[in-house]
């Protein structure tokens, strides 16, 4: 008798060059998700990031772009911005059939277009909390990038969170701003929530517990419900109470327009990078 059973397929292999924050993000989520250590190849040149691939994951990274890399169906650019034009020229060679996804802040698909010699590009913003899983990522996908492509960064991107496509790669600096960024910011209001909590007798340890529970908490709120923060923050200022106190303080002090104006330097600062980085041929 034969046997007409077929080898389910295999899920297709997926390079990371360089194997830092967001690369272990990504590989974490994948792995996660059954998507085995075999399917993944990973570049990172230095030894100790290396080690940590090997004892998280059980990824025996290369230090160095080599054959191994030519069956990469996908390429995941996760790289600093400074080091992609460099990355890419010792990368490029081994990976002419892939798709790419870069994740690095600021650089156009053109310039990684120009030192890939491909057009097929995604341009991802993904963000830390990726880490563990409640991450959120803008994606900006190229014209040369079919529905296939698209589905195929949808299935490594959605292993972190959730994701927004962009229709114009402009978007991503205000991506990059609002929530690629965005953890720093709250992690600063952390800050700033702790020191008072701790400087009104609480300790430490008591402080930071109900600062972040309550941005926990605030956040699952707005995402639950179908009312807009204005009216979810009505909710909580009774006339001439104590959140009414705290509002009007930073109503006075112009913290919303300060805040909206520190975004838009971020904003500024992925237009600058664009420059630095990936104005070069
Ligand atoms: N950290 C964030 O919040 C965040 C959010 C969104 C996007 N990004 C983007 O992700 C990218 C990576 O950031 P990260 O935080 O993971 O940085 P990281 O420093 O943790 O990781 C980058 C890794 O690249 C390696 N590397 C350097 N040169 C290389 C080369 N030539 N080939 C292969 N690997 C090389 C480094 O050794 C390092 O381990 C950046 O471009 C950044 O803009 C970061
Ligand atoms: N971290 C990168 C930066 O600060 C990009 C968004 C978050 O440039």
């Amino acid at each position: 008798m034969t046997d007409t059973r077929t080898a389910p397929p295999q899920p297709p292999c997926i390079a990371f060059i360089g194997g830092g924050n967001m690369a272990s993000a990504l590989i974490g989520g994948l792995l996660g998700r059954g998507h085995p250590a075999s399917q993944i190849e990973v570049v990172e040149p230095w030894d100790s990031a290396r080690d940590a691939l090997r004892q998280r994951f059980g990824i025996d990274a290369q230090a160095h772009a080599g054959a191994p890399l030519a069956r990469a169906q996908l390429v995941v650019w996760a790289v600093k911005p400074q080091a992609f034009q460099d990355a890419a020229q010792a990368t490029a060679a081994q990976v002419p059939q892939a798709l790419h996804l870069s994740v690095a802040a600021g650089i156009p698909t053109a310039s990684i277009a120009r030192w890939l010699g491909s057009e097929r590009i995604v341009r991802a913003m993904p963000n830390t909390p990726a880490l563990v899983g409640k991450g959120i990522t803008g994606l900006f996908a190229a014209r040369a990038v079919d529905a296939q492509g698209r589905a195929l960064v949808e299935r490594v991107i959605a292993t972190t969170g959730q994701l927004v496509w962009v229709d114009a790669e402009e978007q991503l600096d205000a991506v990059t701003a609002l929530s690629g960024s965005g953890p720093a910011y709250v992690f600063l209001f952390l800050q700033a929530m702790q020191q008072a909590g701790q400087d009104m007798g609480l300790s430490a340890a008591q402080a930071y517990q109900l600062a972040v529970a309550t941005f926990q908490g605030a956040a699952e709120l707005a995402a639950r419900s179908d009312e807009g923060p204005e009216v979810l923050r009505q909710r909580v200022t009774s006339k001439g109470g104590t959140t009414h106190a705290a509002i009007t303080h930073m109503q006075q002090q112009r913290i919303p327009e300060h805040f909206i104006a520190a975004m838009r330097a971020a904003e500024r600062r992925a237009r600058e990078l664009a420059q630095e980085f990936g104005a070069t041929p």
